[in-house]
């Protein structure tokens, strides 16, 4: 049974979704203290966190079962990912659950502050009825400079195009193509887009490049008048500086989601009417939320069942389409990688992975990894995934290197072979590939060529190579009531071996039943189910 701590509020089906998980025990503390967290956290396989809870080192030390961090959002500045790395804790987030909600708070925020909704509402609800003080400005034909073109910058852009706006962005990491795509004209720096914009809106990570991007020192180069707008992180614009500005007048108005601290009850920008705030509330809609949490649960529920967890932070980012053209070679590696300890039980202590043909041609981390989880797994006790695995081989003095090379194998598309030296200096080869319909195969074992499809339960023999093998191996596993599948020969000059698919798991007694067999030099059971 894993335990899943829920340390801030996610949606109520989203809790249904692991109560419902019977291998899940879910306790759920939304605002638990910082003590009582550290106090319980070593009893937890999965926590569930949003923005508030720090996953910091001292937390991640006392985690001893902790196996994955669920975001149920999208920035994970709360968390620290090295520090979880090297604790062989996933992270996931749910990246695109809340980008629209995201969005529409910022415009929200523009629109208020430019036409002082707040403090219009505020006013005529103590009693007073003015117009004249309440004078804003429209958006239309004005420019919006965007720092930050991602994915809640990009919908920022198609939405305020809709408004007859402008558009400049400032985002030093993606391409001209994005640039065109959302119809806005490249800033070469972010001085560039501060002297033209008249409406800002950052749509950045917090990073140290991107903290305090608007300070006290280049506050004079913005328009006069100009309106700002924060609905990222807390901090990107310096508040201090803003404050400045506002009282300065340079700054017409400033609409903020998130703090430079949070939660907060004081703020040297109160004191600005036209400086209107919410509580970091941005993600914070009916479909965020159930977005955010099914997203969220499913990530969860993938890292502790050892399953792919597609949004995980302390991977290799790979695209959406990168990641399905890699996805069947992430199970078939791990598959590959499982034979290893079946048929030999020699320490290993090198590890070659040799990817050709087309995969050999993407980013390959995900299947590296799956790769050397698929051989230790079966003989380490402690938990290893995707994450850890490769400091786990390390940590056993295992040394991986990965290679992409030229085909060597022209009758498939794509190949990864695995060459694995063991501590007597024998070389074992594996060879596999993706067939037709993404089916797995096996196409080469210690230097034998087969082709056959992988199944959960194989047999692999080695044999004398003369007439009456093949009859009395069936005789056998008929007389052992198990079913064979399919049969694949492999001949050398002086050796041969038989891999079977068989339709049950082989037990010892079937096992020794073969071994007895004059023909049989000698036989191993290969479960490769994962
Ligand atoms: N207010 C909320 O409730 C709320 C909700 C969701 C997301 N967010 C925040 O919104 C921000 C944007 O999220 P996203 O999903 O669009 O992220 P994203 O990763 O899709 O986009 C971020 C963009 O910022 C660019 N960038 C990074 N460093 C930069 C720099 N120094 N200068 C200019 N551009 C830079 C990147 O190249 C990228 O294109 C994040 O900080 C996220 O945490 C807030
Ligand atoms: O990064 C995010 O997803 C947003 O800032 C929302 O954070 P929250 O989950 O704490 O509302």
């Amino acid at each position: 049974m894993y335990k899943v701590l829920v340390g801030e509020y996610i949606d109520d089906e989203a809790i249904a979704g692991l109560q419902e998980a019977r291998d899940v025990k879910v306790d759920v503390k939304v605002g638990i203290s910082r003590e009582e967290i550290l106090d319980i956290i070593g009893e937890y396989d999965a926590l569930i966190v949003r923005s508030v809870i720090k996953v910091d080192k001292e937390l991640l030390d006392k985690a001893k079962n902790l196996k994955i961090v669920g975001r149920a959002g999208n920035g994970t500045d709360n968390i620290n990912i090295p520090e979880a790395t090297a604790h062989g804790v996933i992270v996931a987030n749910t990246p695109d659950s809340n980008t629209v909600s995201a969005c529409e708070i910022a415009i929200g925020l523009m629109l208020a502050s430019a036409r002082n909704i707040v403090a219009a509402n505020n006013f005529i609800k103590s009693g007073k009825w003015e117009r004249e003080i309440f004078v804003g400005s429209e958006m239309f034909e004005k420019t919006l400079g965007i720092i930050g073109l991602g994915r809640i910058g990009g919908l920022v852009a198609t939405r305020m195009k809709a408004f007859g706006m402008k558009l400049v962005a400032y985002d030093p990491y993606i391409s001209d193509e994005r640039f065109k795509r959302y119809g806005c004209e490249k800033a070469k720096t972010l001085d560039e887009l501060l002297e033209k914009a008249d409406v800002i809106t950052i749509h950045t990570p917090k990073t140290k490049e991107t903290v305090d991007m608007i300070n006290a020192e280049n506050i004079h180069k913005l328009k006069d008048g100009v309106r700002l707008v924060n609905a990222a992180r807390g901090g990107l614009f310096n508040e201090e500086a803003v404050a400045e500005g506002l009282r300065s007048g340079k700054i017409a108005s400033f609409g903020y989601d998130v703090h430079t601290v949070e939660p907060r009850s004081e703020c040297i920008l109160y004191e600005f009417e036209n400086a209107i705030t919410t509580p970091h509330i941005g993600a914070t809609t009916y479909e965020a939320q159930r977005n955010v949490g099914t997203q969220v649960v499913k990530q969860v529920l993938n890292g502790l069942r050892g399953e792919i967890v597609e949004t995980a932070v302390n991977l290799p980012a790979i695209g959406r389409e990168e990641f399905l053209i890699v996805k069947p070679f992430i199970n078939l590696a791990e598959k590959l990688g499982k034979i290893y300890f079946q048929i030999e039980k020699t320490p290993i202590t090198n590890v070659v992975l040799n990817y050709y043909g087309e995969i050999a041609e993407q980013e390959t981390a995900l299947v590296d990894s799956t790769a050397i989880k698929g051989i230790l797994e079966p003989v380490l006790k402690e938990e290893v995934n995707y994450i850890n695995s490769k400091p786990l081989a390390e940590k056993r003095g295992i040394n991986i290197s990965i290679n992409k090379k030229e085909h060597k194998y022209k009758n498939y598309s794509s190949a990864i072979e695995f060459v694995i030296t063991n501590e007597e200096g024998k070389k074992i080869y594996v060879v596999g590939t993706i067939g037709m319909n993404n089916e797995e195969r096996i196409i080469s074992i210690k230097n034998h060529d087969v082709d056959m499809a992988i199944s959960d339960n194989m047999i692999y023999l080695g044999n004398e190579d003369v007439p009456g093998v093949i009859g009395a191996v069936g005789a056998t596993l008929g007389k052992e009531k198990i079913n064979i599948a399919t049969m694949n020969v492999g001949r050398r000059e002086n050796s041969a071996i038989m891999l079977l698919t068989v339709d049950s798991e082989v037990g010892r007694k079937s096992l020794k039943e073969l071994r007895g067999l004059s023909q049989i030099k000698w036989a191993h059971y290969l479960d490769l189910t994962i």
